[in-house]
Order: structure tokens, then C-alpha cells, then sequence
């Protein structure tokens, strides 16, 4: 129990330390707006706006929670500025409500499908999960099925070695549903809990994407039905409103069930995960803080406000998240 309460204590101070940049974005504008003006008007409510949508949580979700925001201002007869600011940190953490996040596939018999464009940090974040599962006690096969990019496979091929976990590979250009064929077998044959699947990525050719994921599900309906399935779409946070874009359109070809935001290290951008939340209704379930093997921790909404506007947590008890 002492144990857990200070990973929790362990995890909160490194998400602070990590989301410096975007907490530097945000909350210092935010606090001198409580503090600069004397009584709440349409100014105070436009520079918390201004803020807002600066930070990177998008027009719709910042009007969102603006407008929940005057109303609690309005039911509760707030008049002193300094006093709306437990209400916004409210209102941010209702924005971003998407329920419970589960996380199955550490469960039971499972494949996740991740997929994401070039450069979001994807290979990454497979090696990354692939560690965290496998120091679960996990059995983890991977899949190089992202087949299209030159040398990807030997990438995640480096992954699997740092994990100490098996991969299954093609050519380059090889059919992925092929690799992930070849990559089921394996996976019964070493009674794997999780495959874990680097795939495509390709946003510009959705015809393609569409057709590759369909082909994929199928073979895994077929020859893997009794496995749960999770689909994860990688994101770049340092990309802002652009990996809102992103989610959007992988979210109309595939059903997606969770978000790796990656890059949360150093970014200014990471309120992107309020509006990724907010307007997607998809849960952020990792984010990336670094490039080793350890930098991937779950997400958990009500500590990030919390690291974001500085509220300390010291019971451990706001959030479920274990890393
Ligand atoms: N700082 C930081 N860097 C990251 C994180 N995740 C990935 N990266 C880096 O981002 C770069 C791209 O990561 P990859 O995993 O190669 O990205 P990918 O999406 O697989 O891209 P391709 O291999 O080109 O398909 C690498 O230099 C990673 O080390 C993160 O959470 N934080």
C-alpha cells in the first residue's frame, strides 16, 4: 500500500516535471487573469479563452467549458475572480470525462492493433508497451506488419530484443495481413497473452488503410476470435490541433478504443489531450515521456489537471494510475 502510494507520488511529480512547457503555456496566463482583473466580465471570460484555445485545447472544447464554467459562476454567485479557478479545473475535468478507461488487454487474451503515421513515435510506443507488458509477467509477441516504410521492421526488431520479447517479420512490402497471419500462428503457439501489432499508417491513401485494416480484422476474426481486441491510434502531441486532425480521420476507418499521445515531454501542446478527450470521446490511455524503455505511463485525466494547474495530490487517491 505505502509501496503504491509512492509510485502514484512518483508518477504525479514526473508528469509535472514533463508537462512544465505546457503548464508554462497555460496556468501562468490563467493565473495572472484571476489575479489582474478585479471582478468577472466579458474580458476575464475572453482572456481565459484566449488562453485556452493558445494552450491547445481547441475553439469547440474551450467554449465547452467556458460555458459550464459562467454557469456555475452564475448558480453559485461567484464574484472574486480568484475564486472561478477551482471551477475551471472542474470544468476541464468534466470536459475530458470519458468514463472509466479500461485496459483489457492486460486482462485477457488480447491483439492490439496500433497504427499512426510516420513519425508520430509508433515503433516507439509498441517497443514501450511491449516492455511494460512483458515486466507484468506478460507473454508479448509482436507484429511488424506496418510493412511500407524501409527498415521499420528492424526498428521494432531492436524494440523486441530491449523488451526481450518475440517479433514476427516480413519483407519490406510484404502483405501485412500476411505478417499478422504468421504472427497469430506464433502467437498460440506460445500461448502469447497480448500480439501486439505495428501497422499502417497511411492517412493519404484511405482507400488503402480502409482496406488493409479490414483485411487484417478479418484474419484476425477467422484464425483469433477468442482474442479481445484493442485498436490504438499513436499520436504526436508537439503536433497540436493537427493530431486532433489525425484521430479524426483514423477514427472513420477504424474503431478506435484508445490514444498513445507521444512527445508529452517537452511540449507546450499537451492540452491537445483535453480536446482529444472532449471532442473524440476516446480515451487517452498512454502518453510518451521520453525515448526509453520506461517512458510510457497511463494517462489519467483528473491527475493531468491537476499537474497541469499545479494542485498537489498527496493522498495518491485522485487517480488510478499506476505506471
Ligand atoms: N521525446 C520523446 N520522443 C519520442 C517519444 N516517442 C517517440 N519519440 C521519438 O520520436 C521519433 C520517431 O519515433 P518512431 O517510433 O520511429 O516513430 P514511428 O511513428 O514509428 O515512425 P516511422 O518509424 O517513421 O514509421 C524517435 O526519435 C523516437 O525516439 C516520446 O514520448 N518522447
Amino acid at each position: 500500500m505505502e509501496e503504491e502510494k509512492k509510485e502514484k507520488k512518483g508518477f504525479f511529480a514526473r508528469l509535472v516535471s514533463g508537462l512544465t512547457k505546457t503548464r508554462d503555456n497555460i496556468v501562468s496566463g490563467i493565473d495572472s487573469v484571476f489575479h489582474g482583473f478585479s471582478h468577472i466580465d466579458d474580458d476575464f471570460y475572453e482572456e481565459i479563452e484566449e488562453i485556452l484555445i493558445m494552450g491547445d485545447l481547441g475553439v469547440h472544447t474551450t467554449e465547452a467549458i467556458l460555458d459550464k464554467l459562467k454557469e456555475r459562476v452564475k448558480e453559485e454567485k461567484i464574484k472574486e475572480p480568484a475564486d472561478c479557478k477551482e471551477l475551471l479545473i472542474q470544468s476541464i475535468k468534466e470536459q475530458m470525462d470519458v468514463g472509466e478507461t479500461a485496459y483489457r488487454f492486460e486482462e485477457e487474451k488480447s491483439v492490439v492493433l496500433v497504427i499512426g503515421v510516420n513519425g508520430v513515435g509508433k515503433t516507439t510506443s509498441v517497443g514501450k508497451l511491449a516492455g511494460k507488458l512483458k515486466s507484468q509477467g506478460k507473454r508479448v509477441v509482436l507484429a511488424a506488419a506496418d510493412t511500407f516504410r524501409a527498415a521499420a521492421g528492424d526498428q521494432l526488431k531492436e524494440w523486441a530484443n530491449r523488451a526481450g520479447v518475440d517479433m514476427i517479420g516480413g519483407q519490406e512490402g510484404a502483405d501485412p495481413g500476411s505478417v499478422v497471419y504468421d504472427a497469430v500462428a506464433a502467437a498460440k503457439a506460445r500461448k502469447a497473452d497480448v500480439l501486439l501489432c505495428d501497422t499502417a499508417g497511411r492517412l493519404h491513401n484511405k482507400k488503402n488503410l480502409m482496406e488493409e485494416l479490414r483485411k487484417i480484422n478479418r484474419i484476425l476474426e477467422k484464425e483469433y476470435s477468442d482474442a479481445y481486441r484493442e485498436t490504438l491510434v499513436v499520436l504526436d502531441a508537439t503536433t497540436g490541433q493537427n493530431a486532433l486532425a489525425q484521430a479524426r480521420q483514423f477514427a472513420e476507418v477504424a474503431d478506435i478504443t484508445g490514444i498513445i499521445l507521444t512527445k508529452m515531454d517537452g511540449t507546450a501542446k499537451g492540452g491537445i489531450a483535453v480536446a482529444i478527450q472532449s471532442e473524440l470521446g476516446i480515451p487517452v490511455k498512454y502518453i510518451g515521456v521520453g525515448e526509453s524503455i520506461d517512458d510510457l505511463q497511463k494517462f489519467d485525466s483528473g491527475q493531468f489537471v491537476n499537474a497541469l494547474f499545479d494542485v498537489k495530490e498527496d493522498s495518491g487517491e485522485e487517480g488510478e494510475t499506476e505506471c
